[in-house]
């Protein structure tokens, strides 16, 4: 077919700083019926912001963190090779079972950054504010939940810049 239309459109998920905000402020409402939680223990570095914001609604005062760091590696699945993170590695845990505690995380994308995370800190409470199919078991609590394929960009990941009139770009290119 001539001069077809090719979208250049992946389909992915840009949340915006007004919309992170307001997510985080409907995961406290439900995590008020959850608690009392001794403190909040942030999953570096994606869950430290949503920690911050949990933090002030429920008027929690002891933070701690875990820092993880985890490792991409090709896998083939017979439907074509997917990046997989599949080592993770605590860079700074804490020294409990997490009993009375939440732990708060920004997305459970393929789970294995919170399947590690889950068996050092058993007995939290575990949110997220996003959710994946393949973490969603593992956490108790998120506020939307996203098809594997789609790729989430946090407000951090994005930035806004000036885009000059599609008009004015084509009379640049005519010359
Ligand atoms: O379910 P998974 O596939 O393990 O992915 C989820 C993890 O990935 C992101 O962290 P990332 O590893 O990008 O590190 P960062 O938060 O320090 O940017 C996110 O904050 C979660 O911790």
């Amino acid at each position: 077919m001539e001069n077809a239309f090719i979208s250049p459109y992946r389909d992915d998920i840009v949340i915006s700083w007004p919309e992170l905000h307001r997510d985080t402020r409907l995961l406290c409402r439900a995590l008020m019926d959850r608690g009392p939680f001794k403190g909040i223990i942030a999953i570096a570095r994606g869950g430290l912001i949503p920690a911050a914001l949990v933090a002030r609604e429920l008027e929690i005062r002891l933070l701690d963190t875990i820092c993880a760091s985890s490792y991409e590696a090709a896998s083939d699945d017979g439907q074509g090779a997917q990046i997989m993170r599949t080592e993770v590695k605590i860079l700074k845990g804490v020294e409990h079972d997490g009993e009375g505690y939440l732990l708060i995380d920004d997305l459970v994308d393929t789970g294995a950054t919170a399947r590690m995370i889950r068996k050092l800190l058993p007995k939290a409470f575990f949110a997220t504010l996003y959710a994946k199919p393949m973490g969603r078991e593992v956490v108790d609590l998120c506020v939307k939940e996203f098809r594997q394929d789609k790729w989430v960009y946090f407000p951090w990941d994005i930035d806004y810049t000036f885009v000059p009139p599609l008009k004015k770009n084509c009379q640049v290119d005519a010359g």
